[in-house]
Parts: structure tokens; C-alpha cells; sequence
């Protein structure tokens, strides 16, 4: 079931186009990641949606209820079950956490659900006891630490039971390991309470490893959407291969669905006739020792559980970089061989260049 629908929308300040025809949907319980370089119009994405940027074409549907369609249609922010959870959590700092989560439901959308005080406080235990912090609901946002101070913003967002949870580079002010947990947590949470989400983000591995589908925003049009796993092995264009991990693209010449290259014959996505290249992440190259192998080994990089290798083909001027698990059974100057995993992705000689 469709929570959110996106069609055809484009939007702009002044006169400078920042989103150019987008469309997409979140059913419930799903997470969309959009990714896309800075100032590709992800936040004003955002906007829009929550009614704060208005757009100038396209419509916007909750559920079954159309929300913005200009120039008849728009509902106002405080109108849409739609929550915002911003990168910093924007917690009110002279309010306790409690009041903090109770915040959003006295909106007069809400006025019919939450009008009772004994509701709100039950609903604010409610969500307090679902992202753990029942303890801390008389607590100032200071005291608590990074984490807990997002998971209030959270559960500040789904206290008025959005349809739709928008999140714009939630966890992107907390370390590494920090951030790993929280991201697991919001995303067990949000699938439990079935709300759609869309999570902006500019970590492609967050995006990839915590979202169901993956859009791609490339100067204020969607230039991919799919599953994560599709979208990075099957990348639509060498701007998208670029943009979701490490593309290495190697000359290729195209027979059907085979393709001619340094490392042999490949099979490759799709079907067709001609010169291009092949698309190459560097898990994708498994080296072996070989003394008739046509790569060198160039460099050793180490990096905690693998390591990249680059290695030079013999006779072109070819090079690619490996990713090897554990420890690298060769060094610099070694004589290997290299095998791709296939099928790979192929692009023309004519398609967008990067
Ligand atoms: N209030 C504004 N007035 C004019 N131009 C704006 C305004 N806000 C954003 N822009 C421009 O619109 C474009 C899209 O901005 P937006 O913030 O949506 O991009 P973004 O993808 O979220 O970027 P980032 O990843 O850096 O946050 C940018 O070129 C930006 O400079």
C-alpha cells in the first residue's frame, strides 16, 4: 500500500530549477534512501514534501489523499501527517525530554486524536519506553548524550503517528560506531510501526545497507531508483555507478551479451554490438599468484579487515584496484592473475561520460 506518491514534481527558488520532474512512491513501512551529490535538491525534496518549500508542477498524495497540486491543492505543514526528523535532532533545549516529545501533538490537525492530556502523556510514555529513554523523561536534551538525543527526535517525530517519517542526514553528527546502532534501531522501529520513511543521506554504505529502495538524485532528477543491490550492480549510467561506490571502467568491446577485455571474455548486462566499457568495483577482482599472470602488482594498501591492490596490466596501460579479504598473499612487483566476477555492467562508447 502506497504511503507517499511523488509525481512529476519540480520545484525552484526564483528562477533557478532545483527539482526537475521527480516522481516516485514509499509504500508502508519502507525505507527510501535518496542520495545525490550536494546541491542536487535533496533537502528542498524534503521541503516540499512536508509542504514547507512550495513546488510549481506535479502533485503529492498521502495515503489516498491529495496533499499538493499547484496551483489548486496544498494542504499546510502542520495539515500533513508527515514527520521531520533534522540532521541535529532540533531538540528544544529549555524543555524536558517529555515535553519535547509531546510537542507535535497539540497541533490543531491533531486536535480530535490528542485532545485529551492523559492520551498525550500516555503516548509520549509510549514512544519514550519504545527507543528506551522512559527514564530520562524529565531530563534536559543536554544531559543526554548524542545517540539518546536523536533517538528523542525520533520518538518526537512518530508521536503523532506520521504516515510518513522524512529524515535528512539524521545520524550524520555521530561517530561511526554510534551511528551504526542507532541506525538499526531507527530501522526496526519504523518497519515495527509500519511508517514509510525516506532517509536523505550523503553515506552511500548507511544508504545501501539500512534503506529498501534506493533513489539517486542527480541535479534535480531521479536518475535511478531500485533496490540497493540492482541499483549498484546495474547503474544506469557512469554518473549513477560513480555515485553509489568505487566505479573503475575498463575498455570493453561489446558481442552480444559477451564482452572482450584485459581479463577475457565477460559476460556482460544486457545485449549488444560495439565498443564501450565495462563497469568494475573492486570487490568484483579476485588476484591470484600466477608467474604467466597478465597483471602486476603495483601497490598495497591496508585497511583494516581488506586491503586494496592495484595492479597494472602488462601490455596496456590498464589498471585496476582490488579489494582482498584478510591477508594479501603477494607484494609489490608480484605477477598475478586477475578474474572479474560477472555479469558486468556495460556502457557505449556514446553514453554519458562522467
Ligand atoms: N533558500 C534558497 N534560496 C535559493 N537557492 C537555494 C535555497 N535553498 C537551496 N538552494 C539551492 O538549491 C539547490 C538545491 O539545494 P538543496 O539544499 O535542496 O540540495 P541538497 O542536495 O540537499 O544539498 P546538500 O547535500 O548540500 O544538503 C542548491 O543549488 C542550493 O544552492
Amino acid at each position: 500500500m502506497k504511503s507517499l506518491s511523488v509525481e512529476r514534481v519540480g520545484a525552484a527558488y526564483g528562477s533557478t530549477r532545483v527539482l526537475d520532474g521527480i516522481s516516485f512512491h514509499v509504500d508502508r513501512g519502507e525505507m527510501l534512501a535518496v542520495l545525490g551529490p550536494s546541491g542536487c535538491g535533496k533537502t528542498t525534496l524534503l521541503r516540499s514534501i512536508a509542504g514547507l518549500h512550495r513546488i510549481d508542477t506535479g502533485s503529492i498524495m498521502l495515503g489516498e489523499q491529495l496533499i499538493d497540486q499547484p496551483p489548486r491543492v496544498y494542504l499546510p505543514p502542520e495539515h500533513r501527517r508527515i514527520g521531520l526528523m533534522p540532521q541535529e535532532g532540533g531538540l528544544f533545549p529549555h524543555l524536558s525530554v517529555g515535553r519535547n516529545v509531546g510537542f507535535g501533538l497539540v497541533r490543531p490537525s491533531l486536535r480530535s486524536v490528542f485532545a485529551d492530556r492523559k492520551v498525550r502523556r500516555a503516548r509520549v510514555a509510549e514512544l519514550l519506553d519504545l527507543v528506551g529513554l522512559a527514564h530520562a523523561i524529565d531530563a534536559r536534551p543536554r544531559e543526554l548524550s548524542g545517540g539518546q538525543q536523536q533517538r528523542v527526535a525520533l520518538a518526537r517525530a512518530l508521536a503523532p503517528r506520521p504516515t510518513v517519517l522524512l529524515m535528512d542526514e539524521p545520524f550524520a553528527a555521530l561517530d561511526a560506531g554510534l551511528r551504526a546502532n542507532i541506525r538499526s534501531e531507527v530501522r526496526a522501529m519504523l518497519r515495527e510501526q509500519k511508517v514509510a520513511s525516506i532517509l536523505v543521506t550523503h553515506d552511500q554504505a548507511e544508504a545501501m545497507g539500512s534503506a529498501d529502495r534506493v533513489a539517486v538524485l542527480l541535479a534535480g532528477r531521479c536518475a535511478q531508483i531500485g533496490e540497493p543491490e540492482h541499483v549498484y550492480r546495474a547503474p544506469v549510467t557512469r554518473e549513477v555507478a560513480a555515485f553509489v561506490g568505487e566505479a573503475q571502467f575498463v575498455a570493453a568491446a561489446r558481442t552480444g551479451s559477451h564482452a572482450e577485455t584485459v581479463f577475457g571474455k565477460v559476460a556482460v548486462l544486457g545485449e549488444g554490438h560495439g565498443r564501450g566499457e565495462i563497469l568494475i568495483r573492486p570487490e568484483q577482482v579476485r588476484l591470484a599468484s600466477a608467474p604467466d599472470g597478465q597483471f602486476q602488482v603495483g601497490e598495497v594498501q591496508f585497511s583494516g579487515p581488506e586491503s586494496i591492490v592495484t595492479v597494472h596490466h602488462r601490455e596496456s596501460e590498464i589498471s585496476v584496484r582490488a579489494s582482498v579479504r584478510g591477508e594479501v598473499p603477494f607484494g609489490i612487483g608480484s605477477i598475478v592473475r586477475a578474474e572479474v566476477a560477472q555479469p558486468l555492467a556495460f556502457f557505449d562508447s556514446s553514453s554519458t561520460t562522467l
